[in-house]
């Protein structure tokens, strides 16, 4: 657990840039501190491993107060890791990962083979371990980054804008890599960035600080989305609240409907015999859905070039918005659910996730 408790910092020109922070960040979890630029996360960020002074007020790690902590202890018990993933360039990737583990007295030998187990945990090929960081795309330096504040095995992790350098579907990949990594590692984690977006998909809560250092709201990302304390944090989480808190509404009790499907290769007969309808579901040899046709306007044999790819498949259990999105989507306007490795559970139609909102009450 972090603590802030009551923690202004005054900088010496009188900017006062947070404003007495009251926050705990629970063990094991991660807490997203956002807002707007200026608003005081990465001076909240640096307090905490003592970059930055507060004026006033308290920081504890587990209730004990940093001031009375030797920094050099304290930093090695906190992962960092900043945007644009601040490694040493003239040393490979398994020397930058290894250099925290061995800052921590760990020997070379054990520093290495931590690093390589690292690498590969946060998705780099083995291969790439005695490549130099400018060998690398800002994605991969990305992932170095986190593998180096990881190798320290610190109790806790402080990440400012970590995947911000990078465009929106590499940062879109970490987002997902690094929340099932944190399910494995369960790290008490404080994490900044000015992207809700990002805050409300990896938070396991938000602080949401207004300008002039304030704490407006901290919430789960469903309170943010269908609570929001007032006007800032409403504006601030942006428009289509009501959609995106589906995100996080689980449907229960909702059936699926069983889909006849026809293979790749298979011909125009095939499909016509398998349904009546004008859209039929395309497979793969393991039941995995790969698009949709209409049966009526095939001739010959059903390739990759017939197939309609505009739906989207929603996991068996996946969030409301995932399935309305799979219905919405699909020109049948019945969304393919699958299961964990991908094979098709059924479909569900538009009226079945509105049913299942409908019925839902959380969050409200
Ligand atoms: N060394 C400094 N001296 C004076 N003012 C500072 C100093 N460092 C930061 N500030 C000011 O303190 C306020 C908070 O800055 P901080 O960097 O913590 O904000 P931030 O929320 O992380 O911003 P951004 O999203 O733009 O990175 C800003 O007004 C900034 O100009």
């Amino acid at each position: 657990m972090i603590s802030f408790e009551a923690v202004t910092k005054t900088y010496p020109d009188g900017t006062v840039a947070v404003d007495d922070l009251n926050l705990v960040a629970p063990t094991g979890q991660l807490t997203v501190l956002v807002g707007p630029s200026g608003c005081g996360k990465t001076t909240s960020l640096r307090m905490v491993n003592r970059l930055i002074a507060p004026s006033s007020g308290r920081i504890a790690l587990d209730g004990e107060s940093t001031e009375g902590m030797d920094v050099a202890l304290l930093r090695r018990r906190i992962g960092y890791v900043i945007q644009h993933a601040g490694l040493f360039p003239h040393r490979t990737v398994i020397d930058n990962v290894a250099s925290t583990a061995r800052l921590s007295g760990t020997s070379r030998a054990r520093a290495r083979a931590i690093a390589l187990e690292l690498i590969e945990r946060v998705g780099l090929p083995a291969a790439f371990a005695k490549r130099y960081p400018w060998q690398l795309s800002g994605g991969q330096q990305q992932r170095v980054g986190v593998a180096r504040a990881l190798a320290a095995d610190p109790e806790f992790m402080l990440m400012d804008e970590p995947f911000s350098a990078v465009d929106p579907i590499v940062r879109g990949q970490l987002q997902e890599e690094f929340l099932r990594l944190q399910r494995d590692i369960g790290k008490t984690i404080i994490m900044v960035t000015h992207d809700i977006d990002e805050a409300l998909k990896l938070g396991d809560q938000v602080a949401v600080l207004r300008t002039g250092g304030k704490l407006a709201q901290l919430a789960t990302p469903q309170e943010l989305l269908t609570a929001p304390a007032d006007e800032f944090v409403a504006d601030f989480v942006g428009r289509d609240r009501g959609y995106r808190s589906l995100g996080f509404v689980h449907g229960s009790g909702l059936r699926f409907s069983p889909e006849p499907t026809v293979r790749l290769g298979a011909t125009a007969e095939d499909a016509r015999r398998a349904t009546t309808d004008r859209w039929l579901i395309v497979a793969d040899e393991h039941d995995r859905p790969r698009g949709w046709v209409q049966p009526a306007a095939l001739s010959g044999t059903i390739s990759e070039a017939d197939l309609n790819l505009s739906g989207t498949s929603a996991p068996v259990d996946g969030s409301l918005r995932q399935m309305l999105d799979a219905a919405l989507s699909a020109p049948s306007r019945r969304g393919c659910v699958i299961d964990a490795d991908g094979r098709l559970v059924g479909t569900l139609r538009v009226h079945d996730v509105l049913a299942a909102i409908e019925s839902d009450g959380s969050g409200r």
